[in-house]
């Protein structure tokens, strides 16, 4: 069988998924090399979160393959894919979905608290990414008390803190108004690529790919840009595992 690429932070061949019976993601190929940001544009009910979540390990393909950073996604226990998932990728998406009863620092802290990190180094990682992201005098307040764009720059320093191998970025600026959507968009390209913090970002909007590296576009599950492109990924994978 075809090996992924050695450079390629995630790698995934020839995805299909159901949802309720209905197909949503049909024959969908995808390479991201290391440090990359790709965007996966389409219009609403295409496909990006069902797409982001089989990448991710958060669900399991019906069919086709994924790889992050070598390791086989679609071969894995539901408890080594949450756990994979849960140690080396991030994921913001559209809704901060912070927990009330925690403070900003205690929210960011959690992903790393989860994986067994002391809290005092959960603490110093969460406080690094909040000061990076205008954060830190909010610290010790809770959600409730702050704007939409603060809980989201949390929800960012949550999905960063580790830091993770691959972001997953669900349509972050969907649920803020157009010049906080602008500056969080900013602050997500400004981290990942300060970083280099391999990003696949989805989006309905053109003007948002645009700032990525690198654009896929999917219609009805199905990828539409130039499918010779497609195909020449997992052809470049299949030339390289011999
Ligand atoms: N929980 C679910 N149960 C059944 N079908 C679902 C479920 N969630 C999504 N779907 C369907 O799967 C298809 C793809 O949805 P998905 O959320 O992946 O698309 P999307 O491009 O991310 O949409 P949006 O931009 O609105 O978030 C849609 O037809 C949607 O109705």
């Amino acid at each position: 069988m075809a090996a992924p690429p050695d450079d390629d932070a995630l790698w995934a061949r020839s995805l299909h998924c159901s949802r309720s019976g209905a197909p949503v993601l049909t024959d969908v190929s995808l390479a991201v090399r290391t440090g990359e940001v790709v965007a996966v544009l389409g219009p609403r009910g295409s496909g990006k979160t069902t797409l982001l979540q089989c990448l991710s390990g958060q669900r399991l393909a019906d069919g086709g393959e994924v790889h992050l950073q070598g390791t086989p996604v679609h071969l894995l226990t539901a408890s080594r894919r949450e756990r994979l998932r849960r140690e080396r990728t991030g994921w913001i998406g559209p809704e901060p979905a912070l927990v009330p009863e925690l403070t900003v620092w205690e929210n960011a802290a959690l992903p790393l608290m989860l994986r067994g990190t002391p809290a005092h180094r959960a603490r110093a990682g969460a406080m690094e990414w909040l000061e990076r992201l205008d954060m830190d005098a909010l610290a010790g307040r809770r959600p409730a008390s702050l704007s939409r764009s603060e809980q989201q720059r949390t929800a960012l320093a949550r999905a960063l803190a580790g830091p993770p191998d691959v972001l997953f970025a669900d349509d972050p600026t969907a649920c803020l108004h157009r010049a906080e959507g602008a500056l969080m968009l900013r602050t997500v390209l400004a981290a990942v690529r300060s970083h280099g913090i391999t990003t696949v970002l989805a989006t309905c909007d053109p003007g948002v790919a645009a700032r990525a590296n690198r654009t896929v576009a999917l219609v009805d599950g199905r990828r539409t840009d130039a499918p010779a492109a497609a195909e020449a990924e997992g052809l470049a994978a299949c030339s390289l595992s011999v």
